[in-house]
């Protein structure tokens, strides 16, 4: 899956116009996760989230949802379903490439809903930078747009960030940028 998730890197950094293995040597060291998701049936299922509105703090994610469905995403100001395809894997978006790109890739805002007669399964792999390297995106990007839009970061401290102090949702990195800010010496 990390392999994959370089690739993607690969795939992305060429989009912005910079070197292909720009991104690579942040990755290829990384500590990357995999979550495995349960969400057993609900009886009100209206009521209740199997996984609130939230943006990855990571930077890639690669998510495999069984055949049952229950992923939404935020585009064109609704909630859309990601309808499951068993030959298909779902690449998000998260914070962490957000500032890698200088905010011209958005993290994508999603959830998971839960349903009343079955039980749903995901499998996700977030893509993590290694952990003491610092989080920045390339000069000739900040140097185009005229300004970093965020602070130099490590991804040690958006993991602390969304492990100790702030559950991920959607202002996850306006929240992290000011915390760090107000943090600093
Ligand atoms: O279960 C899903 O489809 C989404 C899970 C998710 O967003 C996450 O694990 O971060
Ligand atoms: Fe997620």
């Amino acid at each position: 899956m990390k392999e994959l998730g370089v690739k993607l890197t690969e795939l992305l950094a060429i989009s912005l116009g910079i070197g292909r293995f720009h991104y690579k040597n942040l990755f290829e060291e990384g500590c990357s996760i995999m979550r495995c998701n349960y969400y057993p049936c609900c009886q009100q299922p209206n009521l209740v989230l199997g996984t609130g509105p939230h943006c990855d703090p990571t930077s890639i994610t690669i998510l495999h949802q069984d055949h049952v469905g229950g992923l939404d995403v935020f585009s064109d100001n609704k909630w859309q379903t990601v309808q499951p395809h068993p030959h298909a894997l779902v690449v998000n978006i998260g914070d962490t490439f957000t500032a890698l790109s200088n905010g011209r890739y958005k993290s994508c805002l999603h959830r998971a809903v839960v349903n009343k007669f079955k039980e749903r399964r995901s499998m996700a792999f977030f893509l993590c930078p290694k952990e003491d390297k610092v989080v920045r995106p390339p000069e000739e990007i900040v140097l185009k747009d005229g300004t970093n839009k965020y602070p130099d970061f490590t991804w040690s401290h958006l993991l602390e960030f969304t492990q100790k102090h702030y559950r991920a949702d959607e202002a996850t990195l306006p929240n992290f940028t000011n915390w760090l800010l107000s943090s600093k010496p």
